[in-house]
């Protein structure tokens, strides 16, 4: 059995992993935190999970971290560099659902996060945990900076329209004006109190926010150079508050090149994706809803091009906590630990 370890168990994403690790054969919940909350049986403040975690929260100073062989760091930024030495040193695997080892420009990371990053060593050997553009990385990593939640979904949403792999390396589309339109669920901005999350003020309402600069546009524009393996990629990300608890919708729009016009997307897509147990390309014509994935790790997409115009607009939707977070998370824990990569993420979705 591995040994998991998850620091910010109160959090949204962290209850979130023990939803699935404890439906996940191989691994036991070691240890799990909370510093305002330390003593309390997670049973009792998650009643969900009684009679399937026998645990109390424990402070990250008493948890034994170091004796567990992996750790997932369900925190805030700058908490799992913070303790990330240590924890390799002791020869346990890091996994940080915050953004320490997302960016690896750390003059983007400081401008982006207010923060200096305290082991740019260890930034410099973390493996971005987006398992399906980066597999093979993570199954040798000691430290993944998973995939933000917005991020999963723009990047997988256009990775086949970039990477040299599907386009054989004809430039299909405009890189330098790509258009995300996303929405998010208010889960998204975790379970601390704030005035903007409140009932009163996110229900029967809708607004965007951070169209100035959010914090995830650095954070794609990488990811989306890496998958195209050049430098000429420009975005518009402009992110929404939606009324709802758990997903993410990304509306997309690129405009298509003269060579792009004469491709079939659909087949493009389906090929790309066609052995990705988590992403499904849906068939054409479909509008994807963020209910069809709530509660699983699935991602969908759909590909439109209105008119056969010249643009074409992708849409896709995931569950931010889990393909957002969570599920991607126990995804790169199966990676790193040679186990199947679906395994403890089969749930489907919930219905309705
Ligand atoms: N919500 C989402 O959809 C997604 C979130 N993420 C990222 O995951 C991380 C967690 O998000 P989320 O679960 O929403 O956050 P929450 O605010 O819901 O939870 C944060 C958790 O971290 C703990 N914590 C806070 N400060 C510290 C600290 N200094 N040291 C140790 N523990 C601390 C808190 O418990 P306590 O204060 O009691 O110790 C709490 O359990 C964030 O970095 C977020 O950006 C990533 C993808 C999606
Ligand atoms: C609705 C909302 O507030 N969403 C958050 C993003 C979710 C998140 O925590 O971001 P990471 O995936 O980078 O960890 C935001 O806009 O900052």
């Amino acid at each position: 059995m591995i040994k998991v370890g998850i620091v910010g168990g109160t959090g949204y994403t962290g209850v979130e992993l023990l939803r699935l690790l404890t439906q996940h054969p191989e691994v036991k919940i070691q240890a799990i935190t909370s510093r305002t909350e330390a003593g309390m049986s997670v049973a009792d403040m998650f009643p969900s999970l009684r009679g399937r975690v026998d645990l109390k929260f424990t402070t990250p100073e008493d948890a034994k971290l170091t004796e567990c062989d992996a750790v997932f760091f369900a925190t805030p930024h700058g908490v799992a560099m913070s303790q990330a030495k240590e924890l390799l040193a002791a020869g346990v695997k890091v996994l940080d659902l915050a953004a320490d080892f997302r960016l690896k420009d750390i003059a983007e990371f400081q401008k982006w996060y207010g923060m200096e990053h305290s082991c740019p060593d260890i930034l410099a050997e973390a493996v971005y945990g987006l398992p399906e553009i980066n597999r093979d990385a993570i199954q040798k990593a000691r430290v993944v900076g998973l995939a933000g939640c917005y991020p999963t979904s723009v990047q997988l949403g256009l990775a086949p329209l970039l990477s040299p792999k599907a386009t054989g390396g004809k430039q299909l589309i405009d890189g330098e004006h790509i258009i995300s339109d996303s929405k998010s669920g208010t889960s998204g901005a975790g379970r601390k109190a704030e005035i903007g999350t409140l009932m009163a003020e996110a229900s029967d309402n809708f607004k965007a926010y951070g169209v100035k600069g959010h914090r995830h546009l650095p954070e794609i524009v990488q990811g989306l150079k890496a998958i195209a393996g050049h430098e000429q990629i420009g975005l518009t990300f402009v992110p929404h508050l939606t009324p709802m608890i758990r997903g993410i919708h990304s509306t997309l729009y690129v405009r298509l090149t003269e060579a792009g016009k004469a491709v079939d997307y659909q087949k493009l897509y389906e090929n790309f994706y066609k052995d990705e147990p988590f992403v499904d390309v849906m068939p054409a014509g479909s509008h994807p809803e963020t209910r069809s994935v709530r509660g699983s790790n699935g991602l969908r997409i759909a590909i439109h091009r209105p008119g056969n115009g010249d643009t074409l607009v992708i849409l896709v939707v995931e569950d931010n906590l889990v393909k957002g977070a969570s599920g991607q998370g126990v995804q790169c824990l199966n990676l790193m630990f040679g186990l199947p990569e679906t395994m403890g993420l089969t749930q489907i979705a919930l219905l309705p």
